[in-house]
């Protein structure tokens, strides 16, 4: 993945209005915002009530009123002003989590509904960062930022209400003052909203640039090339923290121009009401209170520019949130391709007696990308052993994808007994698979959930029978806490993990077992644990195996060998050895001998010989 491309997110950039979202994550939640913002407008106005407050106390002093009145409604000001600040805090608390909680849910499920080919055109680590870093700033703009500036807004018009009690003349002056403030951050918002979302995208594209190094971090130290990831990694962190300082930078221009503005606005007063004082046009006491709410409308204003700036972080991450939505989810897949499937005679091809799976005239390729497959046509039984073969590239994990339906046809048609795949929505498709992956990666959590991924009901009788079929059972009992044992506290090694992956599909009894690779990184005994569980599991369903070192390839009940997206040819491993050269090659390349009577050994290396030999046998000679 090139620098600098690295934070993009594969999916489309969403152009609604990035308000959006943050309204449809509070929307269920207005309650609780109404509450948050009562409890702050209480708030408020307890501190507009006080300078009115300290006025009449001023006033009293002089001996005009008893001073035993203002002083209780000052008290009393200060004390429900607290409770209702505690009161807001708390709610907004209430309403925050939830909506991040929302926010990640609702990513949560797009992402693992979503279709493959989009979702993992997005680096792992980037989707992290939404989920975790992008839903925080998500929190503050839906609460904090937003009530923030309702009590802001109330709380300057309440002051200037106040003011224009007080004193016509000086509250033109302060209107004047709060406009030219408005105008000046109103033009400093926009660039603030732009650096924010990329000071995001950069913190995204450190999270994909960090999550593939620490996958990759036994390679990485093995090539003693820590320096050179580390400087990547501080490239981008670099980058992140000069983003993040130019929205820093913008933000302070925008807050201070606020506050001068407001600090302006207070001598102006000062020298304006002065003279209106010596003038007598107002009293002392009412220029104090005048001035004391001057001060105090710095507050509001001081708390409007940090809402906004605050909201447009939030927005900025809503935007990168809302891209996640714009994932396509399986459910939304086309499902109709009836039109484009090309004619071909039933009678060479029947699939009315409902068993086995048919793929017909299916052309396949990755969104964006060149043909994968190109017309493949391929009947196979519901009983037996499918191999796949062919060189890297050819499109045989391709094929599995079709069949799992990772991937759609873009035409032609795959049909699992007389059920054609576009009638019925995917998840019935995979109900009839069990799929062992090439890298066999397990999922967090114990070794029992891990072999109960697929057959919730497994009992650990039948989990240790499998485990014990595959030379597992010794190393699980082994384990602190066996079946129990957290996969992330247990060391794994490939082989074990491979292993792992085959119990949970053996465990499965479903009617098609898919293995790609299912013993590349076993050792030879292993190797024939899993070979029998083919054969034996073939015996009532059936097995589709891509092998690139498989002795079992020469088993296989039918051998379908692909190139470039082709089907080459078909048949079992007699015929093939006959009609197909690439099929030799092949074979020749997995050090398979390749004559079908005899069992020459001349090409095997001495580990593969006995068993290689032994099973190259038995089908040569139809035993099994
Ligand atoms: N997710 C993907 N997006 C785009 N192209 C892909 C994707 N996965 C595979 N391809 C392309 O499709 C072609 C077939 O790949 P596929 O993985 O099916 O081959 P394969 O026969 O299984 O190879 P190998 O034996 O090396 O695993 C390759 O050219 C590959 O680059």
């Amino acid at each position: 993945m090139g620098r600098g491309t690295t934070g993009k997110a594969a999916a489309p950039d969403s152009d609604e209005p990035r308000t959006r979202l943050l309204w449809e994550l509070i929307r269920p939640r207005l309650p609780l915002f109404a509450l948050a913002t009562l409890a702050g407008l209480i708030a408020t106005g307890a501190r507009l009530g006080t300078p009115l407050a300290t006025k009449h106390i001023l006033d009293s002093v002089n001996g005009k009123a008893t001073m035993t009145g203002p002083l209780s409604i000052l008290v009393a000001l200060v004390a429900v002003g607290a409770v209702a600040q505690w009161w807001q805090m708390v709610t907004l608390g209430r309403l925050s989590e939830g909506v991040v909680y929302d926010a990640r849910r609702r990513m949560n499920l797009r992402f693992l509904y979503a279709r493959l080919t989009p979702l993992q055109k997005s680096p792992v680590g980037e989707l992290v960062t939404r989920v975790t870093s992008d839903s925080l700033l998500l929190r503050d703009a839906a609460s904090s930022s937003i009530v923030g500036g309702v009590n802001g807004i109330v709380m300057l018009f309440g002051a200037l209400v106040m003011m224009a009690i007080l004193d016509l003349t000086l509250v033109a002056v302060t209107i004047g003052a709060v406009i030219v403030v408005v105008i000046l951050f109103g033009l400093l918002l926009p660039a603030i909203a732009q650096s924010q979302e990329q000071a995001q995208a950069a913190v995204g594209e450190l999270g994909a640039e960090l999550d593939g190094s620490l996958r990759a971090i036994k390679s990485i130290k093995a090539a003693t090339a820590e320096e050179r990831v580390r400087s990547r990694l501080d490239e981008i962190a670099e980058r992140s923290r000069d983003l993040n300082m130019k929205a820093v930078r913008r933000q302070a221009l925008a807050i201070t121009t606020s506050w001068t503005g407001v600090q302006a606005a207070v001598l102006v007063i000062l020298a304006v009401g002065a003279v209106r004082v010596a003038d007598g046009a107002m009293t002392v006491s009412t220029l104090v209170a005048f001035l004391l709410y001057a001060f105090q409308i710095g507050d509001p204003i001081g708390q409007l520019s940090t809402s906004l700036t605050g909201l447009q972080a939030g927005l900025a991450a809503a935007r990168r949130i809302r891209q996640i939505d714009a994932i396509p989810s399986e459910s939304e897949r086309p499902t109709a391709l009836g039109p484009q499937v090309p004619s071909m005679n039933d009678a060479d091809h029947p699939v009315g007696d409902g068993s086995g799976m048919l793929l017909r005239g299916v052309h396949a390729a990755y969104p964006g990308g060149d043909p994968v497959l190109n017309g493949i046509d391929l009947r196979m039984p519901n009983r037996g052993h499918v191999a796949l073969i062919g060189p890297s590239g050819a499109g045989k994990t391709t094929l599995l994808s079709l069949l799992l339906r990772f991937l759609d046809p873009d035409s032609g048609e795959l049909r699992l007994g007389t059920t054609a795949y576009h009638e019925v929505p995917a998840s019935s498709t995979r109900n009839h698979f069990a799929y062992v992956e090439q890298e066999s990666p397990l999922i967090p959590g114990t070794l029992r959930e891990n072999l109960r991924l697929i057959n919730t009901e497994a009992t650990d009788a039948e989990m240790y029978e499998v485990l014990d079929r595959l030379s597992l059972s010794g190393m699980v009992r082994d384990l602190p806490g066996g079946l129990d044992a957290e996969i992330s506290s247990t060391s794994l090694s490939g082989g074990q993990r491979q292993r792992v992956a085959v119990a949970r599909a053996l465990l499965a009894h479903r009617p098609v077992l898919l293995l790609d690779e299912a013993t590349a990184q076993v050792d030879a005994l292993t190797e024939n644990a899993i070979h029998d569980a083919i054969v034996d599991h073939a015996r009532t369903g059936l097995v589709i195996t891509i092998a690139h070192r498989l002795s079992t390839v020469v088993d296989a009940d039918m051998i379908v060998v692909l190139q470039d997206g082709h089907l080459i040819a078909q048949g079992t491993h007699d015929e093939l050895l006959d009609s197909s050269p690439l099929y030799r090659d092949l074979l020749s390349a997995l050090r398979i001998p390749t004559e079908s009577g005899d069992g020459s050994v001349a090409r095997l290396t001495p580990v593969d010989v006995p068993h290689r030999l032994g099973r190259h046998r038995r089908v040569a000679h139809g035993e099994n």
